[in-house]
């Protein structure tokens, strides 16, 4: 069992800089999934653990050890990525005994490549090629492989990208355990985040080559760091407004829309510039009756999901906005004039400058 950890790692390719002071410890059992969207450094910083490159700053340490230098195969990493990267000609039995490579000896592998397919429910197609098995099957194969030879850290790039989603869904309940059982230290990249909210003990969030926030789930969604991480959890995604926050009879408030809308109370340090507001989706309330704290707007289109309703709202001021309700709460039609409410606890201010968020002294903190 060893901890990973990363000390400011950095790797420019050119101009672009996929890493940029990259500071993260995974320890061993713990699976981060780092979460970011496309271009923003995941793959390079799963290849730099794995040996495919060097860093050009920092330090990689596996058990308090630096691997940087080291030969791939002696950095005690498993890994899968999304495009399986199987062995073609070899059997998914083969396949995953490569994963011991030339440390056990052929009698030792079969028993263990038995348990690991037993477990990821794949013993009857160990006799298969590659071109024989399903994307799910596939995807399974290289799992064991990954983790046959116990490795002190697991890279997952992607895994379940290329499968159903049917299968993806059953992967996600199944796999944080799965994962578990070896005692690794994993680093599990996705582009998705409700893969990342699912499997992920942290998450850790790269924009740009930077970590912008580590942090569980929870305290990602509630107490984003960030409007940029803010706005990439969630689905409708947040909603913004550009506002300027005043204290007024000990409460926190802003103009929305010609609404004055309460954000919390007045009495801790007070934010006196150009701010985002912040509102998921699911927090705002419709109704059809006025209030001065009620944000006039209309429905511009009810959008009927499986689990939700989405309502494309339009402000009186012409801003856009998205509330999700439960597929049975009243809500209106298109057209109709409402009125939309949010609980000062509902509200997150950032930073207009810097897009940091700003602490609010009432905001509901995450468990
Ligand atoms: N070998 C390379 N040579 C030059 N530039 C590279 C190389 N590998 C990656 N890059 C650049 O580094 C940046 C980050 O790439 P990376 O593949 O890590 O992104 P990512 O977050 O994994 O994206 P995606 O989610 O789309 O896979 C991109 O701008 C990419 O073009």
């Amino acid at each position: 069992m060893a901890r990973l950890e990363l000390k400011s790692v950095g790797k420019s390719f050119g101009a672009a800089r996929p890493a940029d002071g990259v500071s993260l410890t995974v320890e061993p059992g713990e699976i981060v999934v780092v979460f970011g969207p496309s271009g923003s450094g995941k793959t390079v910083l799963l290849r730099m653990i794995a040996g495919m490159f060097e860093p050009d700053e920092g330090e990689i340490l596996v058990g308090g050890r630096s691997i940087v230098g080291a030969a791939p195969e002696r950095r005690g990493i498993g890994m899968a990525f999304q495009n399986f990267a199987l062995f073609p000609h070899m059997t998914a039995r083969d396949n995953i005994a490569s994963g011991l490579g030339a440390r056990a000896a052929a009698s030792d592998a079969a028993p263990r490549v038995e348990a690991i397919s037993r477990l990821l429910k794949i013993e009857h197609v160990l006799g298969h090629a590659p071109r024989e098995l399903s994307n799910g099957q596939k995807q399974r194969t290289a799992l064991a492989r990954a983790l046959i030879g116990y490795p002190d850290v697991l890279l997952l790039d992607d895994p379940l990208r290329n499968v159903d989603a049917k299968l993806r869904y059953e992967m996600r309940l199944e796999l944080p355990n799965l994962l578990r059982r070896g005692a690794a230290a994993v680093l599990y990249v996705t582009q998705d985040y409700r893969e990342a909210m699912a499997i992920a003990d942290r998450i850790a969030v790269l924009v740009d080559g930077r970590l912008e926030q580590v942090a569980s789930a929870e305290q990602i969604y509630v107490t984003p760091a960030s409007v940029a991480v803010a706005r990439l959890f969630g689905d409708p995604s947040i909603n913004l407004a550009e506002v300027t926050p005043f204290a007024e009879h000990g409460t926190l408030s802003a103009m929305v829309s010609g609404a004055k809308v309460r954000l919390g109370s007045a009495d801790g340090h007070l934010p006196d510039c150009p701010c985002w507001l912040g509102v998921r989706p699911e927090d705002l309330v419709i109704s059809v009756s006025a209030s001065e704290d009620a944000i006039p707007a209309h429905i511009l289109a009810v959008t009927p999901m499986h689990e939700k309703a989405v309502l494309l709202l339009r402000l009186s001021d012409g801003t856009e906005w998205l509330t999700a309700l439960p597929p049975d709460a009243p809500h209106g039609a298109a057209n109709d004039a409402v009125f939309v409410r949010f609980a000062p606890e509902a509200a997150l201010l950032f930073d207009r400058a810097t897009g940091l968020r700003i602490g609010l002294s009432h905001r509901r903190q995450a468990a």
